[in-house]
């Protein structure tokens, strides 16, 4: 996979060459490219602000530079948006970033993120990005950061640990909360007893059907108490309460 970024604080993605990413590149799994944006202004002040049309608090980002910076990252435009770059705008007025959506990204070839600062980036950068690119207006949460690069680090480590081969044991994908619509149940290692709380007898028992019952009863218990709104789309599960016995 190949992913650009772009933004005004390219030191904010230094940590993309440690643990799990770093090694997904140095495999080459995955490729990445971050662009500083004033690298596409051309006054001496790199200026990529100016006040909003219509007045209103803060400064809007410039059109030009990223218009001439998505010309030199597509420089060919693709024959048809289906094999085109997604880009991905982090925004609080973007659409629920989920594992879904990381695992939907996680299959394309080209991701681009375009990291927004100040009050947001003039709305023409997304029209005009659209005639080329399959444009995503992204959130992770409601609430407002200071920018874009964050939120893309949060999407990208979502998105790279999907990749195959990226993580040793592919079944961590399958067992992890929200691979399966549900939450994950409790976790424990060694020591058995430790200050005086034990280890679940049923996860030393080696039953490995009860331990999945168990496991399955816990999710589900542990989800109708920290996410109901998960369970309404989860399958329904007839529960027995031995299942839940420790
Ligand atoms: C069209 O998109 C834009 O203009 C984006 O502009 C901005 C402006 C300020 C901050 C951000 C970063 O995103 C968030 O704050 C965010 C993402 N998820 N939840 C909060 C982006």
């Amino acid at each position: 996979m190949r992913v650009d970024v772009l933004t005004i604080f390219p030191d904010y993605f230094a940590p993309l060459s440690l643990s799990l990413i770093g090694k997904a590149r140095t495999t080459g799994l995955l490729d990445v490219g971050v662009h500083d944006l004033r690298e596409w202004t051309h006054d001496v002040h790199r200026t990529v602000d100016d006040t909003p049309y219509g007045g209103g608090p803060g400064m809007v980002m410039r059109p030009e530079p990223w218009g001439a910076a998505f010309d030199t990252l597509l420089p060919v435009p693709p024959e048809d948006l289906d094999v085109a770059p997604v880009l991905i705008v982090p925004t609080p007025a973007g659409e629920r970033f989920s594992q879904a959506l990381a695992a939907d990204l996680a299959a394309e070839q080209r991701l681009i993120f375009a990291c927004g600062r100040y009050e947001g980036i003039d709305q023409r950068v997304l029209e005009d990005a659209a005639t080329r690119m399959r444009v995503r207006e992204v959130s992770l949460g409601d609430y407002v950061l200071f920018g874009g690069e964050v939120a893309v680090l949060v999407m990208l480590e979502a998105v790279v640990r999907l990749l195959p081969g990226v993580i040793g044991n592919a079944d961590s994908l399958t067992e992890e909360s929200h691979a399966n619509g549900l939450l994950e149940a409790p976790l424990y290692t060694k020591p058995a007893v430790w200050r005086g709380r034990e280890v679940p007898e049923v996860l030393r028992s080696g039953d490995h059907g009860k331990i999945a019952k168990w496991r399955r009863a816990q999710s589900l218990l542990r989800t109708a108490a920290q996410r109901p709104d998960m369970l309404a789309s989860a399958a329904p599960e007839t529960l027995d309460k031995h299942d839940v016995a420790t």
